[in-house]
């Protein structure tokens, strides 16, 4: 049986653990898929290369309100996915074949791993390995609802959904969460029909109320949404489509594929964590503390599969402090704990959103003394010349200390303005300062950002 220094399952985030720091270690790195996990393959990096050819086709169908005629005379969707995964493969395939290749500190195994001991893991190649330290970086996996399985139709994910051959003509998306509206605004700004399915009254409902129900209203006037209306059945379509799903009220909905985005769960459960002493939360996610340790001696766990923010820029984070943590672990007092208390998120759809700390809702059920300003995109001169009705920038603070408690904006470049609010926030700057101890750009977009600050009745 190989001993190792340290063994990590998952080559998503935990493959960046291992920096010069590590290079006099001897390291497993195990990973059942394809190399550089979830972000890389089938996750941030190629959506979003899909939402900005997106974002392009809805450019140039709103042409005509500038005064520029322009149309979309094709779509070439099997290009659009070469591009995309032209680019992306290779870098796959690079990661891999530098770690196998280039590093000869690190033994890469191809194999879904699992515990079967303390500190001990089938490799799933037919090796059993034990290491001194283990990091779990497993990642999550698709939720799949009990209709959909049984049904027996063929259903997309995340996981394979970019690689549909051909456009098709009508798709449906189970699920209102961020995959299904960021593949809503990509299938339907290419040209297919899109119908979203959710089953509460809302799209994005984890967002400020007032952000969701605007943005509910915006979907529903390009896309087919059925709120409020869990699928009752899912069947093969009749009168050529290829699949139908039937709603709790009768309605049935078809189309030519479905694609299935109602949440992602974390893959701890499926490594027999118990054999370890391996603790995981009822949603399945693996117990760690601030500082990444499991409840096993010698055993880190990072990102999806053991977050509560199931997002690249937290596993990135939590995979620096590990990676800090493994090599300072005899000494409790040189561990580094994870900092979530500013995480902010954004949904690359049709308008884009993003937010970072309270709702407003959450703000006022915390007893906070709050102070709230809704900023229009289109009182803003940038917003005149983008012709925006759609935009908005709300803001959160708190009265007492003057500082912002939450940020939402739902609008063009929204994930972009959003960071200096996120600064702020983190480096604990007061909403006074931040309006008027700096110049903003004038006309830029970030003025709509400048306005809701200083509207602010603190
Ligand atoms: C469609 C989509 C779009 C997204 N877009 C964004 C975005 O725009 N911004 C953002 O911040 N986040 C986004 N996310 C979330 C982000 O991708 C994840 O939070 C992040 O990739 C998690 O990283 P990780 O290292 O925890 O897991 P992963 O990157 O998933 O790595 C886990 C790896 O472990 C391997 N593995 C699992 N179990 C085993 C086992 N038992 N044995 C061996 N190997 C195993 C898997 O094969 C995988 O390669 C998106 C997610 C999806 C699905
Ligand atoms: N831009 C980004 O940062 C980005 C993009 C995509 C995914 N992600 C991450 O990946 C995670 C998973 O994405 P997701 O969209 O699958 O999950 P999600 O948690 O965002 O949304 C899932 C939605 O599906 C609904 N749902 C659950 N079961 C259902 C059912 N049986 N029928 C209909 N609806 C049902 C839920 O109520 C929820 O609204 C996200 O939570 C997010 O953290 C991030």
């Amino acid at each position: 049986m190989t001993h190792y220094d340290i063994a990590i399952v998952g080559s998503g985030s935990g493959n960046t653990i291992l920096d010069d720091r590590y290079a006099d270690k001897k390291v497993a790195l195990l990973d059942e898929g394809t190399f550089g996990g979830t972000c890389l393959n089938v996750g941030c990096i190629p959506t979003k290369m899909f939402v900005y050819a997106a974002d392009v086709a809805r450019a140039v169908e709103h042409a005509s309100r500038y005064g520029v005629d322009a149309s979309i005379t094709g779509v070439r969707w099997p290009d659009i996915v070469d591009r995309v995964f032209g680019r992306i493969d290779p870098i796959a395939d690079g990661g891999r074949r530098y770690r196998m290749h280039d590093c000869p500190n690190v033994t890469v195994y191809t194999g879904r791993a699992r515990f079967t001991g303390p500190r001990t893991l089938d490799t799933g190649t037919g090796e059993t390995i034990t290491a001194d330290q283990i990091v779990v970086a497993a990642g999550s996996r698709p939720m799949i609802p009990e209709e959909v399985t049984a049904s027996g139709v063929r259903y997309y994910t995340n996981e394979d959904v970019m690689r549909l051959p051909e456009l098709p003509r009508r798709l449906i998306v189970l699920g209102s969460g961020f995959i299904a509206a960021e593949f809503a605004h990509v299938f339907s700004a290419a040209g297919s029909e899109v119908s979203v399915i959710a089953r509460s009254g809302a799209l994005l409902r984890h967002l400020d109320t007032e952000i969701s129900a605007h943005f509910t209203e915006l979907a529903r006037a390009k896309w087919d949404v059925h709120l409020a209306n869990p699928v009752r059945a899912v069947r093969p379509g009749a009168s050529g489509a290829q699949v139908e799903v039937e709603l709790a009220d009768g309605t049935v909905v078809a189309g030519d594929a479905l694609l299935v985005a109602v949440g992602r769960r974390p893959n701890g459960d499926l490594m027999a964590p118990q054999t370890a002493g391996i603790a995981l939360h009822p949603d399945g996610r693996v117990v760690v503390d601030e500082f990444q340790r499991s409840t096993a001696e010698g055993v880190f766990a990072l990102g999806d599969v053991s977050s509560e923010h199931q997002l690249k820029h937290v596993a990135n984070h939590e995979a620096r402090v590990v990676a800090h943590n493994l090599l300072a672990a005899a000494d409790d007092a040189a561990l580094r704990s994870s900092d979530h208390r500013f995480v902010p998120s954004a949904v690359f759809t049709d308008p884009q959103i993003a937010t970072v700390g309270l709702t407003e809702e959450q703000a006022r059920a915390r007893g906070i003394d709050v102070a709230v300003k809704v900023q229009s995109y289109a009182d803003v001169a940038y917003g005149w010349a983008m012709e925006d009705h759609e935009g908005l920038c709300k803001l959160i603070a708190d009265r007492d200390t003057g500082r912002l408690v939450g940020a939402h904006l739902i609008g063009a470049q929204a994930s972009t303005l959003i960071q200096p609010l996120i600064q702020a926030m983190s480096f604990d700057l007061g909403v006074a300062d931040m309006a008027r101890g700096q110049y903003w750009i004038h006309p830029a977009l970030p003025e709509v950002v400048e306005n809701a600050l200083l509207g602010l009745d603190l």
